[in-house]
């Protein structure tokens, strides 16, 4: 078999469901490592003790601006990295060195809101992305050829994607985004070797279809939003994949009464079929943007003597929520607050539904306050889970507020924004409660079993900083606006290494081995919402914050 010219790599090893299943411990082949999101890599060889010898093996300036989100993902020694405006780049991962870069080429009049990709997935001898102008394509792995590509729904519509496929049973699921744009969400599934779509299943049901009675006898289903723009997660026993969906269109509930779902959820769907297999709305009727998008960690946890197996999840509604996961039902366990929350004055122990402060709640016509900010509690950036620690690691943002004015959002247009705050008034919504004065980011670590919180390491500005966990009892993390990336003790929050880098890191961090070496890698490239967050923070403090821009590939090893 064919291998890059100049370098040590053995032929490609293809990726199957069995090795997706069970990830060798030297690679990182998914989005977060495993199926289940953990975003752990059982590597030890560095760890708490030696891991201040961190020094930088490689390093790479990708050219490109704004945000770089991505995990390098590995596969025995072949490294893909993605970068904004839909690039892939091809490493031999102990080297650095450059196999191939592939550039999606994007149609001139699209306007990115979101200009970033959050990775790959790997399949086969193929390697997947999903583009800003809601296209899957589908690469040799060796070559980077482009094999087929699939435009997923019209990018002139205001569809596009940012996230990382799932792989699994020979097909690639995708999401859309475009909640801001009014679009009608969906998940979809191609098969891996021709793109031909397999099943879609949208977010937000037609008239008649289960959870459509929770939509006003109108047509403002057809606009509801429900977007999906992070790699969902998924059961390799019972088949069902389970994916975060986004805020609700427009904004202003009162635009469309009723609980809507399946915004603000997560919704269990079969990867064979594209069936539902139950559902949990987190919070209805959204009117604060807290999209749900993050994927549930799939973890057993003992709760009365009994393995209770959970889908656990850092809402951008600032509460963290415990379910149960069953074959064809997803049922509430706990709930609890992780930020300073204002909006929910209860949750239902049954069923998990919260009541709200109805002057919390926004609406056309009126001005509101409410905690956590439209950035939530936590955005997209992932959680990570230790099985050695036991312990769930959540990148926060603590004693943030927001005041927004809804607007009306005018009559729909296809592929315009159809939000009914003005863009004016989202850049500088933040609020700070008295308490920001001493901190806002933070990095939490919960014992689930206790419900307490084990450990909190705090920072003075917020952090938009994913997180790795790892066998040498290790969490790794950037997100801060002075570019640092830090490591430290898993077990009990201690600093270990901090290293500041060339731009804020808000990318996801990985980590792998090549010829018996274990490497850290993760790309800093500040940008997005991170950084017109930091701007709506400026707004309204007498701070100016610079944060320079410019993606690079980062790869650590011992000394
Ligand atoms: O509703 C949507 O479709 C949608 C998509 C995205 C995206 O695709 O990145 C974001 C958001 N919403 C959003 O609300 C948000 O706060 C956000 C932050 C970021 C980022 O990359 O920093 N993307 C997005
Ligand atoms: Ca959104």
């Amino acid at each position: 078999a064919e291998t890059p010219a100049g370098t040590d790599l053995k032929p490609y090893t293809p990726v199957t469901d069995q090795r997706l299943s069970k990830p060798e411990p030297q690679n990182w082949l998914m989005y977060r490592a495993n199926y289940e999101s953990w975003g752990y890599s059982p590597l030890k060889k560095i760890n708490t003790d030696n891991v201040k010898n961190l020094k930088l093996a490689w390093s790479y300036a990708t050219g490109m601006l704004d945000g770089h989100q991505s995990p390098p993902i590995v596969n025995n020694g072949y490294m893909y990295v993605t970068t904004p405006n839909n690039q892939v780049i091809a490493f031999e991962a102990k080297s650095g060195k450059e196999i191939w870069r592939y550039k999606k080429q994007i149609p001139e009049e699209l306007q990115q809101l979101h200009p970033t990709n959050r990775g790959v997935a790997l399949y086969g001898d193929k390697v997947f992305i999903a583009t800003t102008d809601a296209f899957v394509v589908a690469l040799d792995a060796v070559t980077g050829k482009e094999l087929w590509k699939t435009a997923s729904a019209d990018w002139k519509a205001g569809y596009y994607s940012t996230l990382a496929p799932l792989a699994a049973e020979g097909k690639i699921m995708i999401g859309v985004s475009g909640g801001e744009y009014g679009i009608r969400g969906f998940i979809a599934a191609y098969d891996a070797d021709t793109g031909k779509e397999v099943w879609k299943r949208h977010t937000i049901p037609a008239p008649g279809e289960t959870g459509s009675e929770t939509w006003p006898k109108d047509d403002s289903w057809k606009t509801g939003g429900g977007s999906v723009w992070v790699t969902g997660s998924y059961d390799s026993n019972t088949k069902v994949s389970y994916w975060g969906i986004g805020n609700a269109a427009s904004w202003m509930p009162d635009t469309r009464p009723g609980d809507n779902l399946f915004s603000s959820s997560v919704m269990g769907i079969d990867v064979n079929t594209g069936e539902l297999k139950g559902h949990h709305q987190y919070h209805y009727g959204d009117g604060w943007d807290w999209d749900e998008v993050s994927a549930p960690l799939l973890i057993d946890i003992e709760r009365n003597g009994k393995k209770v197996k959970s889908l656990v999840h850092a809402g951008r509604d600032g509460y963290l929520w415990w379910l149960e996961r069953d074959k064809d039902k997803i049922d509430f366990v706990d709930a609890w607050p992780f930020v300073l929350q204002n909006v929910f004055t209860g949750i239902d122990k049954k069923t998990g539904r919260p009541s709200y402060n109805p002057t919390r709640v926004p609406a056309t016509g009126k001005t509101v306050n409410f905690c956590p900010s439209l950035w939530g509690g936590k955005d997209w950036t992932p959680e990570a889970y230790n099985p050695n620690t036991g312990l769930l690691y959540v990148p926060a943002n603590n004693n943030l507020c927001a005041e927004i004015t809804g607007i009306s959002a005018g009559k729909y247009k296809p592929g315009q924004l159809f939000i009914g705050v003005s863009l004016d008034n989202i850049l500088t919504h933040v609020r700070l409660d008295e308490a920001a004065k001493k901190n806002i980011g933070e990095v939490q670590a919960w014992d689930m079993k206790t419900g307490k919180k084990v450990w909190t390491h705090t920072y003075p500005q917020m952090n938009w900083g994913p997180l790795l966990t790892t066998g040498g009892n290790l969490v790794f993390g950037g997100g801060t606006n002075d570019r640092k990336f830090r490591a430290f003790d898993a077990r009990n929050g201690k600093l270990l290494w901090e290293q500041a880098m060339s731009s804020g890191v808000i990318g996801v961090p990985t980590s792998f081995e090549v010829d018996g070496v274990q490497y850290i890698a993760v790309q800093s490239g500040w940008g997005i919402d991170a950084a017109r967050m930091q701007g709506a923070f400026d707004a309204v403090m007498p701070t100016k914050t610079l944060v320079p821009q410019g993606g690079v590939v980062n790869v650590f090893r011992l000394e």
